[in-house]
């Protein structure tokens, strides 16, 4: 497959060395300034830039009939331009807010638990994400998800707020600490006790894998598709 990077940070290098090991070749690496490029040489692309860029970046592939597949966080109050662009123009697009198995696998466990938790109105919900001092947006887009998903499926929750608690709100912590890949917590707290469920990422390879395999799978389809359909869960 040929592949296009936008976005060559930490996350687009680390994806290159995936892809190429999987036999993939990398066509395009695209960072801040490059404008004059060329999406239709490849066969996908794969966005990890940044929020206020990746609009952009997935509308150019769409337009250019080049499946893509987003990383990039922070941009979510376009997200629903992004499934009309591409339904209108019969692309191929899938965004997560992460893409690796132990942490899809985590989406699905805390919407269980929310589940299990509904009724017990005795526990208070709170998340924490601890991410290295380069992110640029807080909460992450993982603490987002997973707020989602004890939303969807606990009566005692509505919304959720950086740093705030309050009626119906799932109050999220951000903390940045030098080096740190990406670790998520959910705790339910009550008198007498705590449950924590929690995801360390140790590298960022787990991500760029996701990425890859989300890319090889979407090369021949059309739609707006998420994680669950390529890993098939949920
Ligand atoms: N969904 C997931 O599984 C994961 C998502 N992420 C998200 O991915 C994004 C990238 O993360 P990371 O690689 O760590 O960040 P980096 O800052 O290391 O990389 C972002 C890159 O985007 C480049 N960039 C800036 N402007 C543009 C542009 N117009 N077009 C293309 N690229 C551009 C930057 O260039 P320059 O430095 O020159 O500005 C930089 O090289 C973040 O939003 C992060 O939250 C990260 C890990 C996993
Ligand atoms: O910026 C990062 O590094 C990460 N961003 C994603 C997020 O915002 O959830 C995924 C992962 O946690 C790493």
């Amino acid at each position: 497959m040929n592949i296009a990077l936008l976005g060559y940070g930490k996350m687009g290098k680390t994806i290159e060395q995936i892809a190429i090991k999987r036999g993939h070749k990398v066509v395009l690496t695209i960072d801040k300034g490059d404008t004059n490029y060329d999406i239709t040489k490849a066969d996908v692309a794969i966005d990890f830039s940044i929020p206020t860029v990746a609009y952009s970046n997935i509308a150019n592939c769409i337009d250019n009939n080049v499946p893509v597949i987003s990383g990039t966080t922070g941009w979510l109050d376009k997200y629903e331009d992004a499934v009309a662009l591409c339904q209108e123009k019969k692309g191929a697009f899938i965004y997560a807010s992460n893409f690796s198995l132990g942490v899809n696998i985590f989406f699905e466990l805390n919407k269980t638990l929310a589940k299990m938790m509904s009724a017990l109105k005795q526990y208070n919900v709170s998340m924490e994400e601890i991410h290295h001092t380069q992110k640029l947006d807080a909460p992450s887009g993982t603490a987002i998800t997973l707020a989602d998903g004890v939303i969807e499926n606990h009566d005692g929750y509505k919304n959720w707020k950086l740093e705030e608690s309050g009626e119906q709100t799932i109050p999220i912590a951000a903390k940045r600490i030098a080096d740190v890949p990406g670790t998520h917590t959910v705790t339910y707290e009550s008198e007498v006790d705590t449950i924590n469920i929690e995801h360390i990422a140790h590298t960022r390879q787990g991500f760029a894998l996701g990425a890859v395999v989300a890319a090889e799978w979407i090369v021949g389809k059309s739609g707006v598709f998420s994680m669950n359909d390529v890993l098939n869960i949920g």
